[in-house]
């Protein structure tokens, strides 16, 4: 089974840093320039340019996929089957035009030119609309393009908004909310390989904003204890050799972690522990 991963750019890092989280650990291959062996010898990583990785996945050169939803999009394929939204890498693909000019809708790009890295999101998006346009597909500075004339206004990227201000370009619409997925082939999204590395990445996402609470609480002091813990399910609660108080372990969500503490302090809890947890199997 093989896992397609972004070689390089700003889904590099956080894609291994969650594969390394999940536990399949990369190890040096021999190249780890174009595939590595992970810890479990049936899963080797595949790295691939983030635009690539759809296709690859689709034509069977790697089983799994992680990469932007705009990717997949953009790629027009239709074999494959989204397993998780992975919550990294979160942009918006927006129409945008020059602050200052006449286009106000969509409708106002009808028979003028749109500049984007996106042509087949585009065009699907215009059709939707019945909106003729041009696309001039552009592999870059697509916000430069209003300015010198190539087009009336892009299809691009945003996320803190900063490019488009720069280039005086304000939103018009929202094409597309995207980010990082993992996704399968469909043909193989059943399998029990492909199920293991869905539940490993899955235990991260599902640990994160998660405290592990560990105290000791008086035998009498228990029921209170539950009343305040609003973690998931009832705690855990066991016997400490040789004393009259209980360990009780819960999960907290990070939020009430503050406000849980003063409460067990209240009703008697003492030596408190707050951990983080690195993964969480449901
Ligand atoms: N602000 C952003 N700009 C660009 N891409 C973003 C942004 N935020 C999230 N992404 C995601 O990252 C993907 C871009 O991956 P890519 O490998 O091209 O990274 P990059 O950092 O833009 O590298 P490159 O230098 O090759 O352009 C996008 O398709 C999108 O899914
Ligand atoms: O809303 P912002 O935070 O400003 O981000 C949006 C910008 O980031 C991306 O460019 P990138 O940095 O990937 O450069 P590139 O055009 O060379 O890919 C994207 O193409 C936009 O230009
Ligand atoms: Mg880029």
């Amino acid at each position: 089974m093989r896992i397609a991963v972004p070689n390089k750019g700003r889904l590099h890092e956080p894609a291994e840093d969650l594969l390394e989280r999940a536990g399949l650990h990369i190890v040096d291959g021999a190249d780890r320039q174009l595939y590595a062996d992970t810890v479990d010898p049936e899963v080797t990583v595949l790295y691939a340019r983030a635009a690539d990785i759809p296709e690859y996945v689709s034509d069977g050169a790697a089983d799994i996929g992680i990469t932007g939803l705009d990717q997949v999009r953009e790629s027009e394929v239709t074999n494959l089957a989204e397993l998780l939204d992975l919550e990294f890498g979160s942009c918006r693909l927006v129409l945008a035009a020059p602050e200052e000019g006449d286009i106000e809708t969509v409708y106002d790009l009808d028979g003028g030119t749109v500049a984007t890295e996106f042509p087949n999101i585009a065009k699907a998006y215009f059709a939707d609309l019945d909106v003729t346009v041009d696309i001039a597909e552009v592999s870059g500075a697509t916000e430069l393009t209003p300015h010198v004339d190539i087009a009336d206004g892009i299809i691009d990227i945003t996320s803190t908004g900063t490019t488009l201000r720069m280039n005086r370009l304000g939103i018009i619409d929202e094409v597309l909310a995207s980010s990082v997925r993992l996704f399968a082939r469909e043909d193989v999204a059943d399998d029990e390989k492909v199920q293991q590395v869905e539940m490993a990445l899955h235990s991260v996402l599902s640990a994160e904003g998660k405290r592990y609470l560990m105290m000791n609480v008086p035998e009498n002091a228990v029921a209170d204890v539950k009343d305040v813990l609003p973690g998931m399910g009832g705690p855990t609660v066991m016997d400490i050799a040789g004393s009259d108080d209980v360990a009780v372990h819960a999960v907290v969500d990070d939020s009430h972690v503050f406000e849980t503490i003063n409460d067990l302090k209240q009703v008697g809890a003492s030596d408190v522990l707050v951990t983080e947890i690195e993964r969480l199997v449901e």
